[in-house]
């Protein structure tokens, strides 16, 4: 395509409806390729966003008493998300993170003991003297997860899709207390879920490519500012200079095909005030449940058949999936509880610890502690005092400094549908990012990317969209020239002998 032709050519009108991680993904990637290709197709790139600010799940709040800003719940990413992270860089927000290739991890029969892979032996050797450092699992059990992570390296993803976490590592002779101490650690906090719901095939993705299959994959980013302020501002503003056009507080009341012409637009969408934008395409960024409501509300023009059985069956798809709760408590004491940024809790309620210390901005909010826990737990339907008192108690026998320390504020935050469950049913199903109607692409951590509902998935979820949407606009015969996913970390020659696909 010539400048001149480019010039020309009407631009493409590109809704994107949704502001989380999948949506502003979608609105990087179209952006990016509108701004630095000249051969690209020309995007006019519309973000609806329902709320006061972008960044969905990923979002903090003010606290009223404090005036503090706290994000809902803590996230973190992990060395071997290369799309979150080439999506942060590319964003100029890699200040935001700081990267640790170390993890603590509390048991209270034995303290602290340090969790780092060794950076000269090739993956999978290198997690040997992590594991060997764990002082809580005994040698037994360490010999245990040794040979259970040796099974999992040598099943492909493709022959756990059947079977839950819980199912497989019994079977595969993990007992209990090791499961309790090791598996269920990682991967309740990775999955959001217990793992008698979960599917082996994801817990496989946290295991092989979160630890065993590269150097770094198992390194810890963790935000150093609040989500509001990455999600929410930063992003936002370098959306707005390339062009994308931002509403926030615009919530999609609905979607409709227009009558098909090559040269007109394809699809209306209505937003809360009655105001209509006809576009070319639209990204579907919402929740699952959101999105679940919007496709059943499509009305159809042509091939209405074979578009109301998709509709049907994604309804019966996304009506059933189990969603799980994370809770976070939000600790602000008079003083730091330990020098640890971060500490893995296992035998415990609470799951792990992050210290964030005095916030400059707000020093007399004192030193802001979050605890998070994943799943339903056991003092889930208790009220959150005690739920609260349960967890200093923990921290108090956990760090000499809490002894002490008194409790200036708390807030206790539970999102009931955090996240879905990766069941063996549904992960099988999810949904993919095209759909019969050639305009409509689905994006968000519920769409099938390989990846649990997380940071990772989501921005995978709506590079795939963007993929999709200039698929379509290439569709008069030229191949589909860009390509936005990226691969994960590649394997060494090791761990291609080790681990099998
Ligand atoms: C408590 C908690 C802890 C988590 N911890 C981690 C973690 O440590 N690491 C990690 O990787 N992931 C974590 N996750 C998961 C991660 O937050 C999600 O996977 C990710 O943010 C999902 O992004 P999304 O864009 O797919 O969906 P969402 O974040 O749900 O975004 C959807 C957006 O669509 C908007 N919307 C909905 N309906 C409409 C409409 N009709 N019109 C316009 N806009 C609409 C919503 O307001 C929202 O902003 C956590 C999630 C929670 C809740």
């Amino acid at each position: 395509m010539s400048d001149d032709h480019r010039q020309s050519t009407p631009r493409s009108r590109v809704a994107i409806i949704g502001g989380g991680i999948a949506g502003l993904s979608a609105a990087m990637a179209l952006s990016r390729i509108a701004s630095r290709d000249p051969q690209s197709p020309r995007f006019e790139v519309i973000l609806l966003e329902s709320r006061k600010a972008t960044g969905g799940r990923a979002g903090s709040f003010t606290d009223p008493v404090s005036g503090a800003t706290a994000d809902y719940c803590q996230h973190v990413a992990m060395g071997c998300c290369t799309n979150f992270i080439d999506l942060i860089d590319e964003a100029g927000l890699t200040d935001c993170f700081t990267r640790y290739d170390e993890l603590s991890f509390y048991h209270p029969a034995t303290g602290i003991s340090p969790f780092r892979a060794n950076r000269f032996l090739p993956a999978p050797l290198h997690l040997n003297s992590a594991l060997s450092g764990l002082r809580y699992l005994t040698w037994r059990q360490k010999l245990s997860v040794r040979r259970g992570l040796w099974s999992l390296m040598r099943t492909s993803e493709a022959d756990l899709a059947d079977v839950t976490a819980a199912r497989w590592l019994a079977d595969h002779g993990q007992d209990a207390e090791t499961r309790q101490r090791f598996w269920d650690v990682i991967l309740v906090s990775a999955l959001g879920d217990v793992p008698q719901r979960v599917s082996m095939a994801a817990a496989r993705k946290v295991m092989i490519d979160g630890f065993a299959s590269v150097q770094g994959a198992s390194d810890v980013w963790v935000p150093n500012e609040p989500l509001s302020q990455i999600f929410g501002e930063r992003l936002i503003s370098v959306l707005r200079k390339r062009g994308v056009d931002v509403r926030l507080q615009t919530s999609v009341r609905n979607i409709q095909t227009l009558e098909q012409s090559s040269s007109s637009p394809r699809a209306r969408v209505t937003v809360g005030d009655g105001e209509c934008l006809d576009v070319d395409h639209v990204i579907l960024a919402t929740s699952w449940r959101a999105a679940s409501r919007l496709i059943d509300a499509i009305t159809v023009r042509d091939e209405p058949e074979t578009v109301g059985s998709w509709q049907r069956s994604l309804a019966d798809t996304l009506g059933s999936v189990l969603q799980s709760p994370i809770t976070g408590l939000h600790l602000w004491f008079d003083r730091s509880l330990t020098t640890h940024r971060h500490v893995v809790m296992v035998g415990t309620t609470a799951h792990w610890l992050f210290h964030h210390g005095l916030d400059p901005q707000n020093p007399a909010a004192g030193h802001y502690h979050q605890i998070v826990i994943s799943g339903r737990h056991r003092l889930s339907d208790e009220p959150k005092e005690i739920l609260i008192d349960q967890v200093i108690d923990e921290l108090r026998q956990a760090f000499p400094n809490a002894n002490d320390a008194v409790l200036l504020n708390s807030r206790v935050v539970t999102d009931p549908a955090a996240v879905y469950s990766v069941t063996p049913a549904f992960d099988t199903q999810r949904p993919v990012t095209q759909t019969p109607l050639p305009w409509l692409h689905l994006a968000g951590d519920y769409v099938q990317t390989g990846w649990p509902g997380t940071m990772e998935g989501a921005t995978i979820s709506g590079r795939l969209a963007a993929e999709s949407v200039l698929g379509q606009f290439n569709d008069d015969g030229t191949p589909a020239a860009f390509s936005c996913v990226l691969p994960g970390l590649q394997r060494r020659w090791l761990a291609r002998l080790c681990i099998r696909d």
